[in-house]
């Protein structure tokens, strides 16, 4: 037998009739996430063409893009951005309840980003196909499943047959020698892999992050990773998974129990690549080189360490890049003047997220004038980190503590930045107005945003943080 990789052993166990020179293959999904935004005509399709669900079982769906983040109004209702916001909820919650999917709506003690629940819950597990009408949903890649986004008809496809029609795609192996220097994390290491290989250097690729930065991390910083992989324009990332994920995952709602989680722990442990197994490209990255980064552009490869200087413009595309984000090239981006900060969205809303902007923010104030929010990425996010005070540490600061949601990550729900503002961000994309029209995106770690919310001005989290300077 040949030598696999992990994404092989996953892709050919999925495999339900093998692709051709004319057809593509047909994969079965094991776990179908979905959110308001992207499913409200898959199901009118099913509706009109009176189709039933093929696996409701296998399908999970939550309220996150166009939820509110302040709590209700003084009459009971939802502070809704505007009727389609409400509308889109409204349609998810009817579409739920009529072809009995599982919703994590408002009432629901887990609802939050459907890439934060469905790890949460143990919905997400080592070796699944799992496919949402989301891009981010590379995230459950950090599992050692195979998860990728797929578009609206494609979300009616596997609503329909539990199936969907997929090209192999090719396999890269992200190697990530070394370890991350104190003070440096997750976020910094992908933006840096992104600005190494390009937003579109994983196009047509699954990445395989591996070595032993990768399995340093926890499976917060793990996720994180996975998350950006389709900034790179790739297919998907993964992880092998290890006692690290299973630990993790022990005990979690969804996973197997007793003597079944034993043999799925013995299953999952083959999902990795075989020693002799080749990839179609490699590349090696020095995890010891990595610095706090940043984006100065408006794709997330426009990525470099944010101490370096911005690089000069090699084509028209870049030159309207750094003149909308106002970014001046040969000049670093540490010092640019900040008014927003938002620490949220599925790359970096998780517990651990929370405790790393808050151990800089702890016992010390936002800079005048600099607006900063906060939003868990759950519900259960949320109760972990009230229990734990950090909310206290985030409104003591001077930042706002909100509920779960998407936020101003993609300024669906009313969370937005005004034109010209600054906004540093823990969020996944620095696209021209995806934070509010004319807003400017500067993506960051955790631990870099509120160091920059302190300082008013783009700052380096290692000098806020006493155990790491002594
Ligand atoms: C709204 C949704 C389709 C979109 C996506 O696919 O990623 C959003 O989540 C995003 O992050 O841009
Ligand atoms: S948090 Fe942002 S990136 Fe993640 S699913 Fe929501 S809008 Fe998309």
């Amino acid at each position: 037998m040949s030598a696999k990789t992990l994404f092989e052993k996953v892709w050919n166990a999925h495999v339900v009739v093998p692709e051709t020179a004319d057809t593509p293959a047909v994969l079965y999904v094991d776990l179908h996430l979905v959110h308001e935004v992207t499913s409200p005509q898959a199901f009118s399709e099913l509706r009109e063409r009176g189709l039933p669900l093929r696996r409701p079982d296998r399908m999970l769906a939550t309220l996150d893009h166009s939820t509110p983040t302040l709590p209700r109004n003084a009459d009971g209702s939802r502070p809704y951005a505007n009727a389609e916001a409400q509308a889109q909820v409204t349609q998810l919650e009817t579409n739920c309840r009529e072809f009995g999917v599982e919703l994590h709506g408002w009432d629901s003690a887990d609802r939050g980003i459907v890439h934060v629940i469905g790890p949460e819950l143990g919905a997400t597990q080592p070796g699944m196909t799992i496919v949402c009408g989301d891009s981010h949903t590379s995230t459950h890649g950090a599992f050692g499943a195979l998860a990728f986004g797929i578009g609206t008809t494609e979300v009616g496809h596997v609503m329909a047959t539990q199936c969907l029609l997929q090209r192999k795609p090719k396999t890269m192996a992200v190697h990530v020698d070394g370890q991350l220097p104190p003070g440096i994390g997750a976020k910094d290491l992908i933006l840096h892999i992104i600005g190494t290989i390009g937003v579109d250097g994983g196009t047509g690729y699954v990445l395989e992050y591996r070595g032993a930065a990768i399995e340093a991390l926890s499976m917060d910083e793990r996720m994180t990773v996975c998350n950006m992989s389709i900034e790179a324009g790739a297919r998907a990332g993964l992880i092998a998974p290890d006692e690290t994920t299973f630990a993790w995952l022990k005990g979690r709602p969804r996973v197997p129990q007793g003597a079944a989680w034993d043999a799925a722990v013995e299953r999952w442990r083959a999902l990795r690549s075989d020693d002799d197994a080749t990839y179609d490209c490699e590349v090696r990255i020095d995890a010891g080189k990595v610095k706090p980064t940043v984006t100065y552009g408006t794709h997330p490869g426009m990525a470099i360490a944010m101490d370096a200087p911005v690089p000069a413009a090699t084509n028209a595309q870049e030159r309207r890049a750094l003149d909308y984000m106002k970014s001046e090239a040969g000049k670093p981006m540490q010092g640019t003047p900040v008014d927003v900060v938002f620490v949220g969205s599925c790359t970096n809303s998780r517990l651990s997220d929370l405790r790393e902007a808050a151990n800089v923010l702890r016992g010390r104030r936002v800079a005048d004038g600099v607006r900063m929010l906060v939003v868990p990425g759950s519900e259960a996010v949320r109760r972990d980190a009230e229990r734990e005070g950090l909310h206290q540490v985030f409104t003591a600061a001077g930042a706002e503590w909100r509920v779960p949601g998407c936020s101003m990550c993609i300024a669906m729900n009313g969370d937005l930045a005004q034109p010209g503002q600054l906004v540093v961000s823990t969020s996944n994309r620095n696209f021209e107005g995806r934070q509010g029209k004319g807003a400017r995106t500067v993506l960051a770690s955790p631990a870099t945003a509120a160091a920059s919310a302190l300082a008013g001005r783009i700052a380096d989290p290692r000098d806020y943080l006493v155990e790491v300077a002594a």
